[in-house]
């Protein structure tokens, strides 16, 4: 699927980097993890248990979306992209950029990053993952996917839709 640029989207916990990673494998496109562009300031921040705010994002944004447009072959991006303005910034940098939301309710999300072990999301900021959330339903390229379905499944409602588009 040469040339498509996707974002896996949603809150902290939904699946994106286990989606994602499916989705690149089974397209053959270049995995971006969003988390990994973050700057040390937004991880700690996080770590401590204190929520980012539209200007710790802003310049995060910017460069996924300079990743995306440094490969010039498509890419699949993990990006919680929780706003539509942060949406509509990286639609700013590529071309028919997709969205797969993951939606997933905040009970679901908690259990899933209260079981996680070793990473430096903590539980106590899924709520506010949730009152950032803007639903992209109804904006250009998107897929809401229920992402309590197996992985396996989720990741092959994507790809069908993906290949669809393409
Ligand atoms: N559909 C699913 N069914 C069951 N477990 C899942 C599913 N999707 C993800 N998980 C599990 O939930 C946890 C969170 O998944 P993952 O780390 O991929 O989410 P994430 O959205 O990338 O989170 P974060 O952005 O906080 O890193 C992991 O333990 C993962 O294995
Ligand atoms: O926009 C944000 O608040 C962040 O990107 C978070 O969503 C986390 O980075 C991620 O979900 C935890 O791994």
């Amino acid at each position: 699927m040469t040339g498509l640029f996707v974002v896996v989207m949603g809150v902290a916990g939904c699946g994106k980097s286990a989606v994602g990673q499916r989705i690149a494998r089974s397209t053959g496109l270049p995995l971006v993890e969003g988390d990994e562009f973050h700057p040390p300031a937004n991880i700690e921040k996080m770590r401590r248990g204190i929520a980012l705010q539209d200007e710790d994002r802003a310049g995060w944004l910017d460069r996924l979306g300079q990743e995306l447009q440094a490969r010039p072959g498509g890419a699949v991006l993990t990006c919680s992209a929780l706003k539509r303005s942060y949406r509509d910034r990286l639609r700013g940098f590529v071309r028919s950029l997709r969205f797969v939301h993951l939606a997933l309710t905040q009970e679901q999300a908690l259990q899933r990053v209260a079981a996680r072990d070793g990473h430096f999301y903590p539980p106590s900021l899924v709520a506010s993952q949730f009152e950032a959330l803007e639903h992209p339903s109804g904006e250009a390229g998107v897929l809401s996917v229920d992402a309590s379905l197996p992985l396996d499944e989720v990741a092959a409602r994507a790809v069908a839709w993906l290949a669809q588009a393409a």
